[in-house]
């Protein structure tokens, strides 16, 4: 089996940045700062993609990692003190994994760390792209958020891994437990792990998922982002009245909206553009995209074409359309129906 050290790591740092993200939400610590580009990001994502990347050039020297933050407001604002009070924890409640990931116990070694991420992607070579919060608005209003880990080789994702502390084991049922680890790997198939069950080695203690394949319009169950700002709900809800879905749309923040649809939760994941100009990161899809391929699912652009996980640090096309492989082909012929062939009259909802 191929790619098994490389899924095994991720698993590891994703489950330990999960425990360390998941520890900062419960102590209700977490206090938004603000980007260059007014996005929020807190002291949860810097910590989180310090122990990923730290974790993967530990195992993976050679390696390049396109990670989504840098180390500029950690040190203009002083955060590496807070920030290394929560990775000394959790490489401390984690320690059964320190001689697999490494420790980080200074500033230096911190910055260093979140600075790697800063390739600029490719179609050549092993790249991982990374997502240490995904959904930080989220993660800020206590809601879903998830650790998105995935290897890219010569621009093909080949392993995806995504930590979900929030998320029901099944959005459906009462009391379900919360936590889960979802893993894909390419040709191997899809995985689900309890978050609070031990990585012992990358598919022990894990269960296979699948979406419903069988499934029409009638029972079919959207899944879609909660921030106006980051899809069009106006052009979901259009798409949804026309394809004639009974169910309301379940709104999640993050890539969780993946796993629901990887796992059988949902059968779609609308994300239809705000802007014209704005252009998908490539970690807030690659391992999502990975875990419904895998799940016999497909996910593409909106009118359809493949997404380039080597053309850089964003992805050449605009939105996403993940669904059951029965239901995708209906979904981009509404898509294209309401704003055109190549997206012609996607302005009338959509700022410049
Ligand atoms: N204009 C626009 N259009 C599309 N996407 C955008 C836009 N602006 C930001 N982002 C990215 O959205 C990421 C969060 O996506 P979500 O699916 O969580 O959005 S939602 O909050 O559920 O609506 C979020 O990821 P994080 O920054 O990791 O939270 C951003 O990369
Ligand atoms: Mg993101
Ligand atoms: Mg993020
Ligand atoms: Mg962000």
């Amino acid at each position: 089996m191929s790619f098994v050290k490389e899924a095994y790591i991720a698993q590891l740092a994703v489950k330990r940045a999960s425990l360390l993200t998941k520890r900062i939400a419960d102590e209700h610590l977490q206090r938004g700062i603000e980007k260059k580009d007014k996005s929020p990001v807190t002291i949860g994502d810097f910590a989180a993609q310090a122990v990923i990347i730290h974790s993967i050039l530990k195992n993976f020297p050679e390696d390049l990692i396109v990670g989504e933050e840098d180390s500029s407001l950690i040190k203009s604002q002083h955060l590496e003190p807070k920030i290394l009070k929560k990775i000394d924890w959790v490489q401390k409640s984690d320690s059964v994994s320190n001689d697999k990931l490494g420790v980080i116990t200074n500033a230096e070694e911190l910055c260093l760390a979140v600075d790697k991420g800063n390739s600029k992607g490719g179609h050549k070579g092993r790249i991982w792209a990374l997502d240490p919060i995904d959904g930080t608005s989220g993660f800020l209003r206590g809601a879903q958020y998830a650790v998105c880990l995935a290897l890219i080789v010569d621009g093909v994702v080949q392993v995806g891994v995504v930590g979900c502390p929030h998320l029901p084991h099944s959005l459906y049922e009462k009391d379900s437990k919360i936590g889960g680890i979802y893993t894909a790997v390419k040709g191997q198939g899809a995985y689900f792990q309890d978050l609070a069950a031990a990585v012992t080695s990358p598919y022990d203690s894990s269960h296979p998922i699948h979406l419903h394949n069988d499934y029409d319009f009638s029972k079919a169950r959207v899944v879609e982002g909660v921030e106006k700002g980051h899809s069009s709900h106006e052009l979901q809800s259009l798409i949804e009245s026309k394809l004639k879905i009974a169910q309301p749309p379940v709104r999640l923040d993050s890539q969780v909206k993946y796993c629901a649809v990887a796992n059988g939760d949902a059968e779609i994941y609308l994300r239809l553009p705000t802007s014209l100009s704005y252009r998908e990161k490539i970690w807030d899809h690659a391992s999502g995209w990975l875990l419904v391929h895998e799940s016999g699912g497909i996910v593409t652009d909106i009118f359809g074409n493949k997404l380039d996980f080597g053309s850089g640090r964003t992805l050449n096309s605009q939105g996403v359309i993940a669904a059951t492989a029965t239901l995708h082909p209906e979904i981009i012929k509404t898509v294209k129906d309401l704003v055109g062939e190549h997206g012609q009259m996607l302005y009338r909802f959509c700022s410049a």
